[in-house]
């Protein structure tokens, strides 16, 4: 249980917990406790706090350096990493964030609108570092140019629901490892196509840490305690900027734990709040109208005398974009640099021999169907 006690202090989050001034705080007292949990031999959901003190990752030096923020292989070569869908909002400031890391941004991205038959659509500067845009229709040429930059890039896609499909077919076709931010689309589907290729991933509806180790921290408890709120109510409300094409992803994935705990609930009941007067009720902070992520869960009795609230709301993307890079540096260490002895797979297992008994049955769960625990998407451990 001294698990579930590491992990717990993040169960509701204020915005102010999240406010841009705060964040690279806590995140950098973090950073050196987060490791990365897989789901299936080769997708990642997400990443987690590791559960116990117990834990060293002395002896997984590659590991090591990505949970301490390194960006160079042992090669010495640089990260380089792949923005796709940089003229978006994540898109940016995760290459901006990547950039603040110490990686390297490839100088080629592609987008979904159509482009000229040749050279690029467009050009963006990303703190000095020119990117070539390419269309739709040269988006193999941006990949082959990528892996011209370096046979060792990672891509990062935050692009739209329409798109991870296709752009996951791609990157897989490609050889190259990616980080799925954008939610949406067929997941099932996107877990089919990462395992039948050679390519590693991680895929999560939710990249920051902290909303991830609620999230974990839901699973356990619908693990430890499965129908605990049996005859509860679930009421689901999530508030986004109004340009979001979907239904939080995030929120998806915590249903599914409630679902394990007892409380039915159809996911078209979920209430999406995208404009003013909703986030007045919810009190997202004027500035933030445009970028904010604020998820309350409200459970109570059939008779009303007992409720429960949880919440995490997020003012701003940074924390999504560092863990966006932090999942990049994870990944770069995981297919290129993986340890001497043993497989890509003895990391987590390693992780797992610390675990107390009553978390073995997280161990090698493969939940691949439906929109699940830890990153709707899949998965878990
Ligand atoms: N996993 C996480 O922690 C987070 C996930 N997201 C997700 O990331 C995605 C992007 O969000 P925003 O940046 O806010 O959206 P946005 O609308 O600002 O950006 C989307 C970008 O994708 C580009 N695009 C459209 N179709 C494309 C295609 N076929 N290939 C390549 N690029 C294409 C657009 O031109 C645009 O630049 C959404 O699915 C959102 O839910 C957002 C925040 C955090
Ligand atoms: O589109 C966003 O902004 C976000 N999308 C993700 C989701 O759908 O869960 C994560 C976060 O809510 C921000």
């Amino acid at each position: 249980m001294q698990a579930l006690r590491s992990a717990s202090p993040v169960c509701s989050c204020s915005s102010q917990d999240f406010a841009p001034s705060s964040v690279r705080k806590n995140v950098a007292c973090s950073e050196r406790s987060f490791v990365a949990l897989k789901s299936t031999s080769r997708v990642w959901s997400s990443f987690v706090p590791r559960y116990s003190h117990n834990v060293t990752v002395s002896r997984h030096p590659q590991i090591r350096a990505s949970a301490m923020g390194e960006t160079e292989s042992s090669t010495g070569e640089p990260g380089w990493v792949m923005v796709n869908g940089l003229s978006g909002k994540m898109g940016l400031e995760t290459a901006k964030a990547a950039l603040e890391a110490g990686l390297q941004l490839v100088p080629y991205s592609f987008t979904g609108r159509m482009g000229p038959d040749q050279g690029p659509l467009s050009k963006i500067d990303v703190e000095g570092v020119e990117v070539e845009v390419y269309g739709f229709g040269q988006r193999e040429l941006a990949m082959d140019l990528c892996k011209q930059v370096s046979r060792r890039a990672v891509v990062i896609d935050y692009t739209v629901p329409a798109a991870v499909i296709g752009n996951a077919s791609l990157y897989c076709s490609a050889g190259v490892p990616f980080v799925m931010g954008t939610t949406g689309g067929d997941r099932e589907k996107l877990m089919r196509i990462v395992n039948d290729s050679k390519i590693c991933a991680v895929i999560a509806p939710q990249m920051g840490k902290q909303v991830v180790a609620f999230q974990a921290a839901m699973e356990i408890m619908a693990e430890q305690f499965p129908g605990a709120f049996s005859g509860y109510k679930l009421k689901v409300t999530e508030s986004h900027q109004s340009t979001k094409l979907d239904t939080s992803g995030t929120a998806k994935a915590v249903i599914s734990s409630f679902k394990k705990l007892g409380l039915n609930f159809d996911l078209d009941q979920i209430t999406s709040v995208r404009e003013e007067e909703g986030y007045k009720a919810m009190q997202v902070p004027e500035d933030y109208y445009n970028a904010h992520a604020f998820h309350t869960y409200r459970v109570s009795s059939p008779d009303d005398t007992v409720a429960f609230e949880f919440k995490h709301n997020v003012c701003g993307r940074k924390i999504y974009a560092q863990g966006t890079v932090d999942a990049v540096l994870f990944l770069m260490n995981k297919f290129f640099n993986p340890p001497k002895r043993g497989n890509v797979d003895e990391f987590p297992n390693f992780v797992f021999r610390f675990r107390s008994k009553r978390m073995e049955n997280w161990r090698g769960t493969s939940r691949i169907s439906g929109e699940v625990p830890v990153g709707s998407d899949s998965v878990a451990f």
